[in-house]
């Protein structure tokens, strides 16, 4: 079987005070190419925490994390950082694009700091742009963008560095139901070409396009079994929505590889 793109054993999250606040309780979890996954919870249940600590952007407490079969617990702050450019896309709620810069730029940019040549850089820029359906507004600037639009930049720009999973964080809470379904359509295309998709979100819609969804309650992760016929299309890749488990839990589940 392939290598997961993600592979969390036993990770925890704990911030220091008085009292501690154990964010994330010690959890597995695996993502398979291809998946796609939702992630729910209510308020300060740790979602954040997950979505920081899988995006390299914050340390785990303990356990092991494999990212794409390397793994990230004992690397450098220049080795975390490096290894996330290249596997890792984010798009979140408010979108992150740079207002003075066109749309073509913006995606431009965020490959300045990888290993990609200019030219390169501008030929995936438009492939990216065209992907998302936007080669009519590759000169325009995020102000004269719909919100929809502007995220179709935003997710232009993360596949450009064509990242092994992206990372979505409320990718819709700032968009009207329409430009949602639209938004929403495009990153189901987008897994359906492969991409691994990670979406955080409150929306009950949004959870629904995935094959696999985890809750997180209170720090601890579970994947609730999907009803038949919601998962239409979801092929072979419906048999990996198992592997997630909290630590302490039975679940009759092995243990990933
Ligand atoms: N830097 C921090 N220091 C201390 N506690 C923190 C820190 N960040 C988060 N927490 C706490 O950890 C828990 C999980 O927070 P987290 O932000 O992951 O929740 P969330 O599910 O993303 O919430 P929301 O949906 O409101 O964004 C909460 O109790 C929160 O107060």
């Amino acid at each position: 079987m392939s290598t997961p793109v993600l592979a969390l054993t036993g990770v925890h999250r704990t911030y220091p005070g008085t009292p501690p606040v154990e964010a994330l309780r010690p959890s597995d979890l695996t993502v398979r190419p291809g998946d796609h996954l939702a992630i729910t919870g209510p308020s300060g249940s740790g979602k954040s925490t997950l979505l920081n600590i899988i995006g390299l952007l914050d340390r785990m407490t303990g356990g092991e994390y494999l990212l794409n079969g390397r793994s990230v617990g004992l690397m450098t702050e220049l080795g975390r950082t490096s290894w996330r450019s290249r596997q890792i896309g984010f798009v979140f709620q408010s979108f992150h694009l740079l207002n003075y810069r066109t749309a073509l730029e913006n995606v431009e940019l965020s490959m300045l700091y990888g290993t990609v040549g200019r030219r390169e850089r501008a030929a995936r820029a438009r492939e990216a742009l065209s992907r998302v359906g936007l080669d009519h507004r590759i000169d325009s600037f995020p102000g004269t963008l719909s919100g929809g639009e502007r995220q179709r930049v935003a997710i232009a720009r993360a596949l450009a560095a064509r990242p092994s999973v992206l990372l979505c964080d409320e990718p819709t809470g700032s968009l009207d139901s329409r430009t949602t379904g639209v938004v929403l359509d495009l990153l189901e295309e987008l897994n359906q070409d492969g991409l691994t998709l990670l979406v955080v979100t409150h929306e009950r819609d949004v959870a629904a396009r995935a094959r696999r969804r985890i809750t997180i309650s209170d720090g601890q992760l579970h994947e609730t079994e999907m009803d038949s016929g919601v998962a239409a299309g979801a092929g072979s890749l419906a048999a990996s929505g198992t592997d997630v488990r909290v630590q302490g839990e039975s679940t009759g589940e092995g243990t990933p590889a």
